[in-house]
């Protein structure tokens, strides 16, 4: 399993992201690459109007360009005092030039007349595994259920975390360890259930 051909790019441009998808699949005994290894790796642009089609680009245009297994998400948050929004929006929900202050802020500004009861909302991590032909081999989806407080909360996680107050704790993912994302999140759900196909796929020799 040493060898480059064996090993799973897991793809992402948000350090972040990449930590965290990385502590959910390290120790499970894949040989990781990121795309810090691969110069000749693209920009792939998020076209999709859902996390699943959004996925899909990500891993398998990645894959054709790397001709490597690629394991992609495309993640976000669903408000739904907002429709949904920001959705697959959630990275540039501020527009140009947005970051999490802006967009957190942004929301904050959208949800200032909505009371405490009405403020549920639920992140998506949408998963999939691309073959270096560039075909799904593997999907999987997590969700996480919360409300977003009017008052950010913590400095941990990224993104919308110091605004997400997760249900099963009544704490923001911003208060809240990384090993309690790392249990319960949208990404960690979604890790889960990719990891079960992962492993059928590797004893099938599909990485070998
Ligand atoms: O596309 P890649 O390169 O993976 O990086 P990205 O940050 O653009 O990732 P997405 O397109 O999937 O957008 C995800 C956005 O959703 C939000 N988000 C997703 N997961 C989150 C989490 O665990 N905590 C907080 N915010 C999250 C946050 O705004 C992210 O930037
Ligand atoms: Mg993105």
């Amino acid at each position: 399993m040493s060898s480059a051909a064996c090993s799973l790019v897991v793809a992402t441009r948000n350090k972040k992201k990449l930590g965290e998808l990385l502590e959910l699949l390290a120790p499970e005994g894949f040989a990781l690459q990121t795309l810090d290894d691969f110069p000749q790796s693209i920009e792939v642009e998020e076209t999709g109007e859902t996390f699943a089609a959004n996925a899909a680009l990500k891993a398998c245009e990645q894959a054709r360009v790397l001709k490597r297994w690629v394991l992609a998400e495309d993640s976000g948050l669903a408000v739904d005092a907002l429709g949904g929004a920001p959705g697959v929006y959630s990275a540039r929900f501020s527009g140009e030039g947005a970051t999490d202050a802006k967009n957190n802020a942004l929301l904050l500004e959208k949800l200032a007349h909505v009371p405490l009861e009405k403020r549920g909302a639920h992140y998506v991590c949408h998963a999939v595994l691309s073959d270096p032909a560039g075909n799904i081999r593997a999907e999987a989806v997590g969700r996480c259920y919360g409300r977003i407080l009017p008052v950010a909360a913590g400095s941990g996680g990224f993104g919308y975390d110091p605004l997400f107050e997760v249900i099963e704790y009544h704490r923001t993912f911003g208060e809240l360890a990384p090993a309690v994302k790392r249990a319960i999140s949208h990404r960690a759900r979604s890790m889960r259930l990719m990891l079960e196909q992962l492993r059928v796929l590797r004893q099938a020799g599909a990485f070998a």
